[in-house]
């Protein structure tokens, strides 16, 4: 019996299994992928065979980590449902609620609703997580802090807040890499070689991102700091003001949680 099973080896699957595979061992991992690519892949990565099944894989651990995309998740509920019995179930499917999970399931299961990031791959994500109803132990809990904390930080939400959650860490790598890469194009156009356009970039993000976490300080507050009266910063400012900076973000985490809110499991 392994103390973890994963259903999905794809993009956070893989990053979370190899996070557990650092914090826990080898012995405490099974997982399956519908992908033959996908398992033959985690294997030669991890050294661990894959099970045969979705089923096997829910038979075999204590806490199932459910990482297939949120369209998949009816089929394999309905695969898994009659051999789950007192296995928590982690779930880090975008938008689908622990209500749905439980209907699916036809009982009231342990359930943790969790939104991790891509970092976690580095060990370096954030993941919003939630709990449902039901007692969970204080040994199930201390194993649920370690599983989460293995692949980056991770904070405890009402469930309400979950799709919120999604659009504050689970979609935004993908705006953070975007300002990236704008950034680093228009200093390519001043005449910056490419490769080191990418990395006055990234740490800059990386750095800026630190100043927040490690001083306390508010983020206007640091971005007034760097403003010199007249300067070069201030200037492009004003020119960010006048191109929606702001807003065209705020208008990304509107549609973020609107999709969010469609993706609501099918019966
Ligand atoms: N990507 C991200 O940044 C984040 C994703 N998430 C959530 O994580 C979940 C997975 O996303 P992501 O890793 O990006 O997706 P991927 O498509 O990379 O991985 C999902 C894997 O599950 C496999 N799969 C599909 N159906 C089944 C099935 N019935 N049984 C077993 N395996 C199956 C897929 O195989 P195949 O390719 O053959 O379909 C694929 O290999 C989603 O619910 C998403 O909302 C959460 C936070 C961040
Ligand atoms: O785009 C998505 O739906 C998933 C959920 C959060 C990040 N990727």
């Amino acid at each position: 019996m392994a103390l973890f099973g994963f259903i999905g080896a794809g993009n956070m699957g893989f990053a979370l299994l190899k996070a557990c595979y650092s914090t826990f061992g080898k012995n405490e991992l099974v997982y399956f992928d519908a992908s033959a690519q996908k398992c033959q892949e985690t294997e030669s990565q991890l050294g661990i065979p894959a099970e045969d099944s979705n089923i096997s894989v829910a038979k075999k651990c204590k806490y199932l980590v459910l990482a297939v995309k949120p369209q998949f998740m009816p089929e394999v509920l309905d695969e898994i449902k009659d051999v789950i019995t007192n296995q928590i179930i982690i779930s880090i499917a975008a938008g689908i609620s622990i209500d749905s999970i439980r209907e699916k399931l036809g009982f009231p299961a342990k359930i943790v609703r969790a939104m991790p990031n891509t970092p976690a791959l580095i060990f370096k994500g954030i993941t919003g997580i939630s709990y449902s109803s039901g007692s969970f132990s204080d040994e199930e809990k201390e194993i649920i802090g370690r599983f989460f904390s293995s692949f980056g930080r991770y904070e405890v939400f009402d469930e309400k807040l979950m799709n919120a959650v999604t659009c504050a860490s689970g979609s935004s790598p993908a705006y953070v890499y975007m300002f990236i890469e704008a950034l680093a194009d228009s200093v390519v156009d001043l005449g910056i070689p490419r490769d080191k356009a990418y990395i006055l970039a990234a740490q800059t993000v990386l750095g800026a991102a630190a100043m927040v976490l490690e001083t306390g300080e508010h983020p206007g507050a640091l971005k007034d700091k760097v403003c010199s009266p007249g300067g070069t910063t201030i200037a492009a400012v004003k020119a960010l003001e006048e191109h929606g900076f702001r807003n065209a973000i705020m208008k990304a985490t509107e549609a973020c949680f609107n999709r969010a809110e469609k993706l609501t499991l099918k019966k």
